[in-house]
């Protein structure tokens, strides 16, 4: 996992970055982990972001979900409001509620989404965004689960890729720092961006970084994603990410990122209008997998991390003196204003 990345950024200009988003066959993670290892370490050194295919979760059960959030956003807005989204980062947050983008970004993003954390799969509140229905909340729980799971045989693969040392853990050096049972940010969001003609100028969802370990993201149907190809050289163009049927997209988060003292890029994304939504909703599940709360991101022991690398991180370096806990808090502070979350916000 050599860092090359700047050796072709001469005299100040753009380095050269992979412009397109690869996909990888997942199914290599059983059959050879090295390989599966070298393929995502290298994606996530240059755009931070890859497909998988093979990646076990049944399609079958993701197009369930995707059913679920129609059903739900489909509903009128008063019927959507009663577990409202608050600094627990859980339930309903309302279109312009959000900005992501917060020092561009004059309206909230246009967008709606319900979060569910791994401790309300089954509370009343998930129990409201499936209508009551007992089996479809029974899916979500197994749903989560299959994504951690995944989201963990990834994480595998970083590990791989970083040659962590055995005596400090090796491929599973990520494993004491996710546990499914542990509290932490990690949260699995359904969202909506509701048919418009919008301004194709105008993002859906504003210019951001994901604040946690890595998301696992699934887009139905309406493309509209966008990724900067290197986050800390700015004149790099913005790349789409289609949907491409049975995979799901993987991107790195400022937790990694503050981790491999910037080896691996927590990539700018965003989501911009496309001419399907006059006609059609844009629906996306997101699963956001973050460190447990007390984690503190000490760099990892790899030999292919320098502290030279560290600049590279620097615009993340508050995280540092944080848990992973107060950086999902601070970082949620900046994008809501809770107490007046329509319209104006
Ligand atoms: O909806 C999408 O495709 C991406 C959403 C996203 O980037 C986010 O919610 O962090
Ligand atoms: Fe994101």
């Amino acid at each position: 996992m050599p860092n090359d990345q700047h050796s072709s950024d001469s005299a100040g200009s753009a380095p050269k970055v992979e412009a397109t988003i690869p996909v990888i066959d997942f199914s290599l993670f059983t059959s050879d982990p090295k390989e599966c290892a070298r393929q995502i370490g290298e994606a996530s050194q240059n755009i931070g972001f890859f497909y998988l295919r093979n990646h076990g979760i049944p399609q079958d059960l993701i197009d369930r979900m995707f059913d679920c959030s129609d059903q739900f956003f489909q509903s009128p807005v008063q019927n959507k409001s009663q577990h409202m989204i608050g600094p627990n980062n859980q339930g309903y947050s309302p279109l312009k509620s959000e900005r992501l983008d917060v020092e561009h970004q004059t309206q909230g993003d246009l967008k709606e989404a319900y979060n569910v954390c791994k401790f309300s799969v089954d509370d009343d509140s998930t129990a409201y965004f499936v209508r009551g229905d007992k089996d479809d909340q029974e899916r979500v729980g197994v749903f989560f689960k299959d994504l951690h799971k995944l989201a963990k045989e990834v994480l595998q693969s970083f590990a791989i890729a970083l040659q962590v040392p055995e005596s400090s853990g090796g491929r599973n050096y990520f494993d004491k720092s996710h546990e499914w049972d542990a509290d932490s940010g990690t949260t699995l969001r359904f969202l909506h961006y509701p048919k418009q003609s919008g301004n194709p100028d105008t993002p859906l969802a504003g210019s951001h970084t994901d604040y946690g370990t890595i998301t696992l993201l699934m887009q139905k149907d309406i493309a509209g994603l966008q990724v900067q190809a290197s986050r800390v050289h700015k004149n790099v163009p913005w790349v789409d990410a289609p949907v491409i049927p049975n995979t799901i997209l993987v991107n790195i988060g400022d937790h990694l990122q503050m981790w491999t003292n910037g080896l691996l890029k927590s990539t700018m994304h965003r989501v911009m209008y496309n001419p399907q939504q006059l006609h059609s909703s844009r629906y996306s599940i997101a699963c956001f997998f973050h460190a447990n709360d007390s984690t503190k991101f000490e760099p990892i022991p790899s030999p292919v991390i320098t502290q030279e690398m560290r600049a590279e991180a620097v615009e993340y370096e508050e995280g540092r003196n944080m848990t992973a806990g107060e950086y999902l808090q601070w970082r949620l502070a900046r994008s809501y204003n809770y107490d007046q979350p329509l319209e104006d916000a």
